[in-house]
Protein backbone atom coordinates (compact mmCIF):
# COMPACT_ATOMS: atom_id res chain seq x y z
CA UNK A 1 0.00 0.00 0.00
CA UNK A 2 1.31 3.51 -1.12
CA UNK A 3 2.04 6.45 1.10
CA UNK A 4 0.84 9.73 0.40
CA UNK A 5 3.30 11.65 3.29
CA UNK A 6 6.41 10.33 5.22
CA UNK A 7 7.90 11.63 8.08
CA UNK A 8 11.68 10.15 8.81
CA UNK A 9 13.22 10.71 12.37
CA UNK A 10 11.87 14.50 12.31
CA UNK A 11 12.19 16.51 15.03
CA UNK A 12 11.36 20.04 16.37
CA UNK A 13 12.20 21.80 19.14
CA UNK A 14 10.91 25.07 20.49
CA UNK A 15 12.30 26.45 24.02
CA UNK A 16 9.43 24.56 25.91
CA UNK A 17 8.02 21.43 23.44
CA UNK A 18 9.67 19.60 21.27
CA UNK A 19 8.21 16.71 18.47
CA UNK A 20 10.87 14.19 18.90
CA UNK A 21 12.12 11.56 16.65
CA UNK A 22 9.07 11.60 14.40
CA UNK A 23 8.71 8.78 12.21
CA UNK A 24 4.79 8.13 10.48
CA UNK A 25 3.21 6.65 7.05
CA UNK A 26 0.47 8.10 5.89
CA UNK A 27 -2.10 6.12 3.89
CA UNK A 28 -2.77 6.99 0.42
CA UNK A 29 -6.44 6.59 -0.36
CA UNK A 30 -7.89 6.61 3.71
CA UNK A 31 -8.82 9.40 5.75
CA UNK A 32 -6.44 9.54 8.28
CA UNK A 33 -7.40 11.69 12.06
CA UNK A 34 -5.05 13.40 13.80
CA UNK A 35 -6.22 13.25 17.77
CA UNK A 36 -4.41 14.26 20.32
CA UNK A 37 -4.70 17.35 23.26
CA UNK A 38 -4.02 21.00 22.99
CA UNK A 39 -0.16 21.44 22.61
CA UNK A 40 0.14 18.03 21.39
CA UNK A 41 1.94 19.02 18.11
CA UNK A 42 -0.69 18.36 15.74
CA UNK A 43 -0.52 21.99 13.89
CA UNK A 44 3.20 21.75 13.79
CA UNK A 45 3.57 18.88 12.55
CA UNK A 46 0.47 19.57 9.88
CA UNK A 47 2.95 23.00 9.14
CA UNK A 48 5.56 20.88 8.97
CA UNK A 49 4.13 18.82 5.92
CA UNK A 50 3.06 21.77 4.12
CA UNK A 51 6.60 23.67 4.53
CA UNK A 52 4.93 26.17 5.85
CA UNK A 53 8.13 25.65 9.37
CA UNK A 54 10.99 23.72 8.65
CA UNK A 55 11.99 20.37 10.71
CA UNK A 56 15.51 20.88 12.90
CA UNK A 57 16.22 17.00 11.80
CA UNK A 58 14.70 14.45 9.46
CA UNK A 59 13.15 14.41 6.19
CA UNK A 60 9.72 14.73 5.06
CA UNK A 61 8.24 13.45 1.57
CA UNK A 62 4.76 13.99 0.25
CA UNK A 63 3.43 11.84 -3.37
CA UNK A 64 6.91 10.69 -2.81
CA UNK A 65 8.68 13.85 -3.30
CA UNK A 66 10.98 15.82 -0.79
CA UNK A 67 8.60 18.53 0.64
CA UNK A 68 11.15 21.42 0.53
CA UNK A 69 12.58 20.96 -3.03
CA UNK A 70 9.48 19.80 -4.47
CA UNK A 71 7.13 22.68 -2.61
CA UNK A 72 5.40 24.41 -5.26
CA UNK A 73 4.75 20.86 -7.04
CA UNK A 74 3.53 19.41 -3.90
CA UNK A 75 1.83 22.39 -3.18
CA UNK A 76 -0.43 22.32 -6.28
CA UNK A 77 -1.80 18.91 -5.74
CA UNK A 78 -3.18 19.85 -1.91
CA UNK A 79 -6.22 21.26 -0.41
CA UNK A 80 -5.54 23.05 2.93
CA UNK A 81 -7.89 24.17 4.99
CA UNK A 82 -7.59 25.35 8.59
CA UNK A 83 -8.84 28.37 10.59
CA UNK A 84 -6.32 30.36 10.16
CA UNK A 85 -6.74 32.68 7.08
CA UNK A 86 -4.60 33.22 4.79
CA UNK A 87 -6.49 35.52 2.53
CA UNK A 88 -6.07 39.07 1.44
CA UNK A 89 -8.85 40.39 4.02
CA UNK A 90 -10.19 43.34 1.38
CA UNK A 91 -11.01 41.88 -1.54
CA UNK A 92 -14.65 40.22 -2.27
CA UNK A 93 -14.75 36.25 -2.29
CA UNK A 94 -14.82 36.83 -5.99
CA UNK A 95 -11.73 38.69 -6.11
CA UNK A 96 -9.95 36.17 -4.12
CA UNK A 97 -11.17 33.15 -6.12
CA UNK A 98 -9.97 34.91 -9.26
CA UNK A 99 -6.35 35.53 -7.52
CA UNK A 100 -6.50 32.02 -6.20
CA UNK A 101 -7.56 30.00 -9.29
CA UNK A 102 -4.45 30.77 -11.52
CA UNK A 103 -2.46 29.24 -9.08
CA UNK A 104 -3.73 25.68 -9.81
CA UNK A 105 -3.83 23.73 -13.08
CA UNK A 106 -6.57 21.69 -12.47
CA UNK A 107 -8.98 24.84 -11.08
CA UNK A 108 -12.53 23.74 -12.22
CA UNK A 109 -14.76 26.68 -12.08
CA UNK A 110 -18.42 24.73 -12.47
CA UNK A 111 -17.33 22.90 -9.48
CA UNK A 112 -15.80 25.85 -7.63
CA UNK A 113 -19.66 27.67 -8.35
CA UNK A 114 -21.34 24.69 -7.43
CA UNK A 115 -20.16 24.48 -4.01
CA UNK A 116 -20.27 28.65 -3.90
CA UNK A 117 -24.04 27.72 -4.44
CA UNK A 118 -24.21 25.01 -1.62
CA UNK A 119 -21.98 27.28 1.23
CA UNK A 120 -24.44 30.01 0.40
CA UNK A 121 -21.22 31.80 0.06
CA UNK A 122 -21.83 34.99 -1.10
CA UNK A 123 -19.33 36.43 -4.06
CA UNK A 124 -19.72 40.15 -3.20
CA UNK A 125 -18.79 40.12 0.47
CA UNK A 126 -15.04 40.60 1.81
CA UNK A 127 -13.02 38.14 3.31
CA UNK A 128 -12.63 40.25 6.61
CA UNK A 129 -16.71 40.16 6.73
CA UNK A 130 -17.28 36.66 6.55
CA UNK A 131 -17.61 34.58 10.14
CA UNK A 132 -15.00 32.15 11.02
CA UNK A 133 -17.40 29.07 9.78
CA UNK A 134 -17.64 30.91 6.29
CA UNK A 135 -14.00 31.45 5.93
CA UNK A 136 -13.55 27.51 6.67
CA UNK A 137 -16.54 27.15 3.84
CA UNK A 138 -14.51 29.43 1.28
CA UNK A 139 -11.19 27.43 1.58
CA UNK A 140 -13.24 24.07 1.73
CA UNK A 141 -14.60 25.53 -1.40
CA UNK A 142 -11.55 26.08 -3.17
CA UNK A 143 -9.58 22.62 -2.01
CA UNK A 144 -12.39 21.26 -3.38
CA UNK A 145 -12.34 23.01 -6.75
CA UNK A 146 -8.89 21.86 -8.03
CA UNK A 147 -9.05 18.37 -8.39
CA UNK A 148 -6.83 17.93 -4.80
CA UNK A 149 -4.85 14.97 -4.52
CA UNK A 150 -4.09 15.04 -0.47
CA UNK A 151 -6.57 17.49 1.76
CA UNK A 152 -5.25 18.72 4.91
CA UNK A 153 -7.26 19.70 7.47
CA UNK A 154 -6.37 21.41 10.63
CA UNK A 155 -9.43 22.26 12.94
CA UNK A 156 -11.43 22.67 9.93
CA UNK A 157 -14.92 21.83 12.09
CA UNK A 158 -14.43 23.96 15.19
CA UNK A 159 -15.45 26.86 13.83
CA UNK A 160 -18.97 25.30 11.91
CA UNK A 161 -22.62 24.62 12.96
CA UNK A 162 -23.96 21.03 13.48
CA UNK A 163 -25.19 20.78 10.37
CA UNK A 164 -22.81 21.99 8.18
CA UNK A 165 -20.24 19.70 9.91
CA UNK A 166 -22.29 17.00 8.77
CA UNK A 167 -22.59 18.29 5.42
CA UNK A 168 -18.73 18.62 5.26
CA UNK A 169 -18.22 15.05 6.64
CA UNK A 170 -20.04 13.75 3.83
CA UNK A 171 -18.47 15.76 1.28
CA UNK A 172 -15.31 14.13 2.83
CA UNK A 173 -15.91 10.50 2.23
CA UNK A 174 -17.17 11.33 -1.45
CA UNK A 175 -14.18 12.82 -1.55
CA UNK A 176 -12.25 9.66 -0.80
CA UNK A 177 -14.19 7.38 -2.75
CA UNK A 178 -11.49 8.32 -5.67
CA UNK A 179 -8.86 5.82 -3.71
CA UNK A 180 -5.85 7.84 -5.23
CA UNK A 181 -6.97 10.88 -2.67
CA UNK A 182 -6.17 10.96 0.81
CA UNK A 183 -6.89 13.16 3.67
CA UNK A 184 -4.96 13.97 6.54
CA UNK A 185 -7.62 15.73 8.93
CA UNK A 186 -7.13 17.48 12.83
CA UNK A 187 -9.28 17.03 15.35
CA UNK A 188 -10.71 17.68 18.85
CA UNK A 189 -14.08 16.16 17.69
CA UNK A 190 -13.34 12.18 17.85
CA UNK A 191 -17.15 11.81 17.08
CA UNK A 192 -16.25 13.32 13.83
CA UNK A 193 -13.43 10.97 13.56
CA UNK A 194 -15.42 8.04 14.67
CA UNK A 195 -17.62 8.52 12.19
CA UNK A 196 -15.35 8.57 8.71
CA UNK A 197 -11.47 7.68 9.84
CA UNK A 198 -9.93 4.96 8.54
CA UNK A 199 -6.38 5.41 10.27
CA UNK A 200 -6.18 6.73 13.83
CA UNK A 201 -2.83 9.21 14.37
CA UNK A 202 -2.75 10.03 18.16
CA UNK A 203 -0.32 12.59 19.44
CA UNK A 204 0.50 13.29 23.05
CA UNK A 205 3.07 15.74 24.09
CA UNK A 206 5.29 15.39 20.70
CA UNK A 207 5.05 11.97 20.47
CA UNK A 208 3.22 9.65 18.61
CA UNK A 209 1.10 6.75 20.56
CA UNK A 210 -0.14 5.16 17.91
CA UNK A 211 -0.76 4.96 14.08
CA UNK A 212 -3.52 2.42 13.57
CA UNK A 213 -6.68 1.38 11.87
CA UNK A 214 -9.45 2.50 13.40
CA UNK A 215 -11.09 -1.19 13.83
CA UNK A 216 -7.75 -2.77 15.12
CA UNK A 217 -7.86 -0.40 18.21
CA UNK A 218 -11.41 -1.75 19.15
CA UNK A 219 -10.08 -5.27 19.11
CA UNK A 220 -6.88 -3.68 21.14
CA UNK A 221 -8.30 -1.83 23.65
CA UNK A 222 -11.07 -2.92 26.80
CA UNK A 223 -12.73 0.08 28.54
CA UNK A 224 -13.40 -2.20 32.32
CA UNK A 225 -15.72 -1.03 35.19
CA UNK A 226 -15.56 -2.83 38.18
CA UNK A 227 -15.43 -2.79 41.99
CA UNK A 228 -11.90 -1.82 43.56
CA UNK A 229 -11.69 -4.73 45.17
CA UNK A 230 -10.82 -6.25 41.95
CA UNK A 231 -7.41 -4.18 41.83
CA UNK A 232 -4.25 -5.14 43.46
CA UNK A 233 -0.97 -3.98 42.98
CA UNK A 234 -0.29 -6.57 39.83
CA UNK A 235 -3.36 -5.48 38.19
CA UNK A 236 -2.80 -1.93 38.17
CA UNK A 237 -0.04 -2.53 36.39
CA UNK A 238 -2.40 -3.58 33.20
CA UNK A 239 -4.14 -0.46 33.01
CA UNK A 240 -2.75 2.32 30.42
CA UNK A 241 -4.72 4.85 32.14
CA UNK A 242 -7.13 4.44 35.47
CA UNK A 243 -9.90 6.36 37.35
CA UNK A 244 -11.10 5.74 40.74
CA UNK A 245 -14.06 7.06 42.61
CA UNK A 246 -16.01 5.28 46.01
CA UNK A 247 -16.40 2.08 45.92
CA UNK A 248 -15.50 1.91 42.13
CA UNK A 249 -13.07 2.43 38.88
CA UNK A 250 -12.84 2.66 35.44
CA UNK A 251 -10.12 2.04 33.19
CA UNK A 252 -8.60 1.15 30.04
CA UNK A 253 -6.39 -1.59 28.90
CA UNK A 254 -3.91 -2.10 26.07
CA UNK A 255 -4.43 -6.10 25.76
CA UNK A 256 -8.12 -6.45 25.29
CA UNK A 257 -7.55 -10.23 25.24
CA UNK A 258 -5.73 -10.82 28.70
CA UNK A 259 -7.98 -7.92 29.94
CA UNK A 260 -10.97 -10.08 28.98
CA UNK A 261 -9.85 -13.40 30.36
CA UNK A 262 -9.62 -11.71 33.40
CA UNK A 263 -12.74 -9.92 34.17
CA UNK A 264 -14.92 -11.09 32.09
CA UNK A 265 -16.96 -12.44 34.89
CA UNK A 266 -15.93 -9.58 37.68
CA UNK A 267 -16.38 -6.67 35.35
CA UNK A 268 -18.16 -5.00 32.77
CA UNK A 269 -16.19 -4.66 29.78
CA UNK A 270 -16.44 -2.54 26.88
CA UNK A 271 -15.21 -1.24 23.89
CA UNK A 272 -14.06 2.01 24.38
CA UNK A 273 -14.45 5.24 22.29
CA UNK A 274 -11.87 6.96 20.68
CA UNK A 275 -12.48 10.02 23.54
CA UNK A 276 -11.81 7.25 25.86
CA UNK A 277 -8.52 6.17 24.55
CA UNK A 278 -7.51 9.54 24.26
CA UNK A 279 -8.59 10.30 27.99
CA UNK A 280 -6.86 7.36 29.68
CA UNK A 281 -3.58 7.56 27.40
CA UNK A 282 -3.00 11.22 28.28
CA UNK A 283 -3.68 10.23 32.26
CA UNK A 284 -2.01 7.34 32.64
CA UNK A 285 0.94 9.60 30.92
CA UNK A 286 0.90 12.37 33.52
CA UNK A 287 0.81 9.87 35.93
CA UNK A 288 3.57 8.13 34.79
CA UNK A 289 5.33 11.87 34.28
N1 LIG B 1 6.54 29.43 17.18
C1 LIG B 1 6.53 28.81 18.36
N2 LIG B 1 7.42 29.17 19.33
C2 LIG B 1 7.43 28.54 20.53
N3 LIG B 1 6.59 27.52 20.86
C3 LIG B 1 5.70 27.14 19.94
C4 LIG B 1 5.61 27.75 18.64
N4 LIG B 1 4.63 27.14 17.94
C5 LIG B 1 4.12 26.19 18.76
N5 LIG B 1 4.75 26.18 19.94
C6 LIG B 1 4.49 25.27 21.08
O1 LIG B 1 4.50 23.95 20.61
C7 LIG B 1 3.53 23.16 21.30
C8 LIG B 1 2.67 22.44 20.29
O2 LIG B 1 1.82 23.36 19.64
P1 LIG B 1 0.82 22.95 18.46
O3 LIG B 1 0.11 24.19 18.03
O4 LIG B 1 1.56 22.18 17.45
O5 LIG B 1 -0.17 21.96 19.24
P2 LIG B 1 -1.61 21.40 18.84
O6 LIG B 1 -1.58 19.94 19.11
O7 LIG B 1 -1.98 21.83 17.45
O8 LIG B 1 -2.52 22.13 19.91
P3 LIG B 1 -4.06 22.61 19.86
O9 LIG B 1 -4.89 21.37 19.91
O10 LIG B 1 -4.19 23.42 21.10
O11 LIG B 1 -4.27 23.41 18.60
C9 LIG B 1 2.79 24.11 22.21
O12 LIG B 1 3.31 23.97 23.51
C10 LIG B 1 3.09 25.47 21.64
O13 LIG B 1 3.11 26.45 22.67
Amino acid sequence: MSTVIELNHVTKSYDRFELKDISLPIKEGYITGLIGPNGAGKTSMIKMIMGLISQDQGDIRVFGQNNHHEQAAIRGRIGYVSDESFYYENVTVKQMKNIIAPFYPGWDNDTYLRFQEQFKLSPGKRIKDLSKGMKIKFSLAVALSHGADLLIMDEPTSGLDPIFRREMLELLSEHIQDEKKSILFSTHNTTDLDRIADYIVFINEGRIIFNEMKESLSERYLLVKGGKELLDRDVRQWFVGLRENGLGFEGLISNRAEGERYFRDTAICETPTLEEIMYYTVKGDEAHA
